[in-house]
């Protein structure tokens, strides 16, 4: 049987559920359509569950140095790691049954619980169920990537959804992928007592950052006693349940590292692949990601693709700003479009790193006159104060124009001060306008008119 809506909504990740409720106060009959957890990767096993363990994480770290705080706290920290996983399942939970109770009350929607797949560009079908519509909204995520390393299909391997699960603490973790997910896993693991070693393929962590940054978090990783190997490449793997190893059969030296569980960090892939695109029409690029215009469009008229299947963000700040690009284009006749976002992210690493714009290096690349002003944190009075003093903050400036075109804070607080910086990058104001801003002490925050007011000229070459 065939049921017939003005949309459908497929995937109640970070934009599907608050679309729904747009299209629905439009006085709009919407589908909304989830083929398992209500509320999607964040929610469930991704940024919400990792940032809880990272704080219990935290509360061993700073537990492990309460001497040098003058803290006693009389004898050896233990890490239970069921309890650790019951407060982090406890908050996923909760936020989870939040979003199943706000959709639940929205009226003109219904949810359809089960996977949908096209049977034609305004039809798609889940289970026994065809639904129609004019207007189609996809919002399918991505799912851990775990490539044909040889070896895969016999050894045992978790990737993010079963690494946050474990109610035992692995004795040595190894993780393949030093990005974010193997970076907050490791240093988290680490903290609650595992020996952890990361396998990389790149020369550097974090490849993408300038190299500043990558060395500086090489540093603070080490210090806590996780080995890492980059450069891995080849990588194969072996092994059994409690006995596993990597090997980088092309790296040199070859590597080979033998642990008790493995971890796979290395990237993620679209949720496209079991949509029955092709039966729809619509375009994916050679990676599965729905090709979408400035606006979230796809390649067929009436069909949409927002967050992390359409490739142009990745997070969920970017999938909710995806909503409201579609929203704004959709309900409000704004033309708001991706191109106006500014890139930010933060990687919840302790210290954090919090990033917004172009690194140095690319500034340079694309032929900027760029000024860079560099500030320790060990300069940085509420760091000293805090006894948190690794990493450094980094403004990256536009000479000519005078506007800020990034920065990086990798240190105490990153990830919140790097909004003051952002949100003058977004108003397009010149760098002047923090530099000569009077911000409160003691902050992290207060030290960026400084490290603004020293600045000194790049070349590329120096880069
Ligand atoms: C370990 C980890 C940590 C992370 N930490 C952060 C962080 O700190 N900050 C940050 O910004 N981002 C973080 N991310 C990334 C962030 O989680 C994602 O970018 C975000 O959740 C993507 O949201 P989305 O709306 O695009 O998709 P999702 O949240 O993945 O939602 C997609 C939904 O669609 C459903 N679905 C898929 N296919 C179908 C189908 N055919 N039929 C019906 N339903 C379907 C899925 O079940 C899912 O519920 C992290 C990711 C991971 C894995
Ligand atoms: N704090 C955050 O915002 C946060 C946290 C976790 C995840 N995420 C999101 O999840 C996405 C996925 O994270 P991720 O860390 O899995 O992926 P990623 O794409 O960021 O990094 C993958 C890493 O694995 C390495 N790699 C790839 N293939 C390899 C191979 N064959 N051998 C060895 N190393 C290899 C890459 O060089 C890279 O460093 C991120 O891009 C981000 O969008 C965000």
């Amino acid at each position: 049987m065939s049921r017939r809506f003005d949309a459908v909504v497929v995937g109640a990740g970070q934009a599907g559920p608050s679309l729904a409720q747009r299209l629905s106060a439009a006085g709009r009959s919407v589908a909304l359509v989830e083929r398992k957890l209500m509320g999607g990767t964040c929610v469930n096993t991704g940024c919400i569950p990792t940032k809880s363990m990272v704080a219990s994480a935290y509360v061993a770290h700073m537990a492990r140095r309460s001497g040098d705080y003058g803290v006693s706290t009389g004898g050896e920290v233990a890490v239970d790691m069921e309890g650790v996983w019951k407060r982090t399942r406890g908050i996923s939970e909760r936020s989870r049954t939040n979003v199943e109770s706000w959709v639940a009350g929205m009226p003109n929607v219904t949810l359809i619980r089960g996977h949908a797949r096209f049977e034609s560009a305004h039809a798609l079908r889940i289970g026994d169920d065809v639904i129609e519509a004019g207007q189609i909204f996809l919002n399918v995520g991505a799912r851990a990537s775990t490539p044909a390393f040889p070896g895969i299909d016999s050894v045992p391997y978790l990737t993010n959804v079963g690494v946050m699960d474990l109610k035992t603490l692995p004795r040595h973790l190894i993780i393949v992928g030093g990005s974010y997910i193997g970076l907050e896993f490791g240093q988290m693991f680490r903290r609650f007592g595992a020996e952890v070693t990361i396998v990389e393929r790149s020369d550097r962590l974090l490849p993408r950052e300038d190299e500043d940054v990558s060395a500086a978090i090489v540093e603070i990783l080490e210090r806590e006693g996780i080995a890492l190997h980059l450069g891995a490449e080849c990588i194969e793997l072996q092994g059994k349940a409690g006995d596993v190893g990597v090997i980088a059969r092309c790296a040199d030296p070859r590597m080979e590292i033998r642990g008790t569980d493995l971890l796979l960090a290395v990237g993620r892939r679209p949720n496209t692949d079991d949509l029955g695109l092709d039966k729809a029409g619509v375009e994916t690029d050679e990676h599965g990601y729905i090709v979408v215009d400035d606006q979230c469009r796809a390649s067929i008229e009436g069909i949409w693709a927002m967050g992390d299947c359409n490739g142009r963000g990745g997070f969920t700040h970017t999938s909710y700003n995806d909503y409201e690009i579609v929203a704004a284009n959709v309900l409000d006749g704004e033309p708001r479009k991706i191109a106006d976002r500014i890139p930010a992210y933060a990687l919840y690493i302790d210290p954090p790193l919090g990033r917004i714009g172009l690194t140095e290096h690319e500034a340079l690349q694309r032929g900027y006159d760029v000024q860079v002003g560099v500030r320790p944190m060990a300069r940085v009075g509420r760091a000293i104060e805090r006894g948190e003093t690794q990493g450094f903050m980094k403004v990256v400036v536009d000479a000519q124009s005078e506007r800020l075109l990034g920065a990086a804070i990798l240190g105490a607080s990153g990830d919140e001060a790097i909004h003051c910086l952002l949100d003058v990058m977004y108003a397009d104001a010149p760098y002047r306008t923090v530099a000569h801003a009077v911000h409160i002490h003691p902050t992290v925050s207060e030290l960026l008119p400084t490290t603004l007011q020293d600045l000194h000229r790049v070349s590329a070459r120096a880069s």
